[in-house]
């Protein structure tokens, strides 16, 4: 079907998806995983079973280290710790399904543009046209610390990522049609002439050479990208098919579709998906008695840490039971905006943001029977207009195969989902 609601599993490689503890939880089994390809691709084809878009990976590669500028809580409680390498999962996934899209988070902190589309453009080829790729600028003071290098300011981060697009894109287009002959009479693997050198000299970087990958069946990745800050909002506009966004409540998300549609003027805004976290129960009360169980377990000081990181601020040093007020940050400006907005006329205090953030890091949790469930994403979906959603389980693999066995053919039967993919690559089944 054209113009359905389109989902994505949203998750990361490391012992938590989003729900900080998730792995002590009995149902859990996301430690076992973590030293398994063959359980990532048992869980990639409940996805696909699911007629799912596709996944994605989040990745911040470092550790949360801003609260009490110290990483202990981040290592002691596996808060996003350690943060294994989604792009080396991505090519099992690729080799154990057939259509599901597979988008990874790749900062470009520290690779040379060069080096992410070599690597992304390879598995895209390889996969069929099945990539995405979620550009992020890097925006977690400790990746800049393991590196050892010196983190831009938030407007000169994106401006840099301007001119590393500007690479990327001479790489992708500089195979032209026909290029490739493959012709075992001649031994001519390709024509030069149709092969373009990139001769880049730029403010942020060099490159000269000729592309390191041919284009795949979509031509180059899917391109996500999430930050929502003004200069954030405007760089997608320039680059991404597909802008990802967290809002903690359906009036965030409406103001979000807003800003970005008022800011694009008479361009088509790039599509829109929202981050939820799903709680399922055969009944209401069973379903929030699960979300309890979630929240009960989970130390404040393992979500301020995470808080501290993302927001970019040591929020040991800020009252717990005040309202959370915007702060003058450099990490994520359009998380803090979201996270300190009011609603109804009230501001989350920040033990409350800290709660929701070791939970399910502001995204909005849709909690009941999977009727209810499902009731939630329509009415999300037709009352922001956005394009769907990106979906994090809390314990992997059981929180998905229920999403997918029991909401899935609620959507379908109500004809918002599709029942069959209608292409073959990411482009074709996510952008339609
Ligand atoms: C929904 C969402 C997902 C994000 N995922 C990642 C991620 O996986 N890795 C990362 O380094 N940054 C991630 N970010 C951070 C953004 O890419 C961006 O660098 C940051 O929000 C700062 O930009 P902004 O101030 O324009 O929002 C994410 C942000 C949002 C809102």
């Amino acid at each position: 079907m054209r113009g359905g609601m389109h989902l994505i599993g949203f998750l990361i490689n490391s012992p938590i998806n989003h729900t900080i503890l998730s792995w002590s939880d009995p149902a859990d089994q996301r430690l076992e995983a973590m030293g398994s390809l063959k359980r990532w691709q048992r869980l990639a084809q409940t996805y696909e079973r699911g007629l799912f878009d596709g996944l994605f990976f989040a990745d911040t590669p470092g550790v949360f280290d801003r609260y009490k500028e110290r990483s202990d809580e981040a290592v002691r409680y596996g808060v996003c710790w350690p943060p294994h390498d989604p792009v080396v999962l991505l090519s099992a996934l690729a080799a154990a399904t057939d259509r599901l899209g597979l988008a990874v988070t790749l900062s470009i902190s520290a690779n040379h543009p060069y080096q992410a589309v070599r690597s992304l453009s390879t598995l895209d080829y390889m996969s069929g046209g099945r990539v995405g790729w979620n550009i992020v600028t890097g925006h977690l003071r400790g990746e800049y610390r393991a590196l050892g290098l010196n983190q831009l300011d938030h407007d000169q981060r994106y401006d840099r990522a301007d001119e590393y697009m500007e690479v990327c894109r001479a790489l992708w287009s500089g195979v032209r049609e026909g290029a490739v002959q493959a012709d075992r009479t001649t031994g001519v693997y390709a024509d030069p002439a149709k092969v373009d050198i990139i001769n880049h000299e730029g403010e942020y970087f060099r490159c000269h050479t000729v592309p390191p990958a041919l284009p795949s069946r979509q031509g180059h990745p899917v391109l996500f990208q999430a930050g929502s800050s003004g200069r954030g909002q405007r760089f997608a506009q320039k680059h991404a098919d597909v802008v990802f966004s967290i809002q903690p409540h359906l009036g965030g998300m409406k103001t979000f579709m807003q800003e970005l549609g008022a800011a694009s003027g008479s361009a088509a805004a790039p599509k829109v998906t929202f981050g939820v976290q799903p709680i399922l129960g055969s009944s209401e009360a069973e379903a929030r008695r699960r979300l309890d169980e979630f929240a009960a377990r989970i130390p404040l000081e393992a979500a301020l840490s995470r808080l501290s990181g993302s927001l970019g601020v040591d929020f040991s040093q800020v009252e717990l039971d005040l309202p959370l007020e915007e702060q003058k940050t450099q990490a994520s400006q359009g998380l803090m905006k979201a996270m300190s907005a009011s609603f109804e006329n009230r501001r989350f205090t920040l033990r409350e943001a800290a709660v929701r953030w070791g939970l399910a890091v502001g995204m909005p949790q849709l909690i009941g029977t999977p009727e209810q469930v499902a009731d939630q994403l329509e009415t999300i979906w037709r009352e922001t207009g956005c394009h769907g959603f990106n979906i994090t389980p809390t314990t992997t693999p059981s929180s998905v195969e229920e999403f997918v066995d029991q909401v899935i053919p609620i959507l379908q039967k109500r004809g918002v989902f599709r029942t069959a993919y209608e292409g073959e690559t990411f482009r074709e089944n996510l952008l339609n």
